[in-house]
């Protein structure tokens, strides 16, 4: 990192310089996602956990430091339970994660919205995970069916979401 803070490309002006970018190295993930976090633009490199309806490693991560990454959580596009809520989301803007970005729900919106954290996921469910099991952490993911891999930088803004194997300027 150099102490230069340069501002959060635009995920059009990424999508118009690689749209014929057939490698897969850039990719655009479904506009399925929906905004609950207090901060519109976020970036950064991606952590991931996989887990299903257990947020045990969501917790793990959040409550670590973030170092300006972006959280990316598969949960299976589960719509059943809720990955992460009020006082994880609040754990995220504190210890400094970038975003976080949910294949499945989060809950407590209100609390949600007054994060200062990015927060992506695809809807909001009451229910809370039961914590049982680990998870995994650091594995490559699948997200609405787009890979995202730990090292990959993603851009998050108010058009969408994508994901690079390396930083775009
Ligand atoms: O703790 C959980 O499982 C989710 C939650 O409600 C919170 O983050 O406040």
């Amino acid at each position: 990192m150099n102490d230069v803070v340069s501002p959060i490309p635009a995920t059009c002006d990424l999508c118009d310089a690689h749209k014929g970018d057939g490698s897969g190295a850039f990719r655009v993930l479904p506009p399925v996602f929906r905004d609950f976090g207090a901060v519109r633009r976020f970036a950064g490199p991606v952590v991931t956990v996989k887990c299903f309806e257990d947020n045990t490693p969501v917790k793990a991560a959040v409550e670590s430091p973030g170092q300006g990454r972006v959280l990316v959580v598969d949960g299976g596009g589960s719509l059943r339970r809720a990955l992460l809520g009020g006082n994880l989301g609040a754990a995220a803007a504190r210890n400094g994660w970038a975003g976080v970005v949910i294949d499945g729900c989060v809950r407590d919106v209100a609390e949600l919205a007054q994060s200062q954290v990015g927060i992506r996921a695809l809807a909001s469910m009451p229910l809370p995970t039961e914590r049982k099991v680990d998870g995994l952490r650091d594995v490559a993911v699948q997200l609405q069916g787009v890979w995202v891999r730990p090292g990959d930088w993603l851009y998050a803004d108010e058009d969408g979401i994508v994901v690079a194997d390396r930083a775009l300027v």
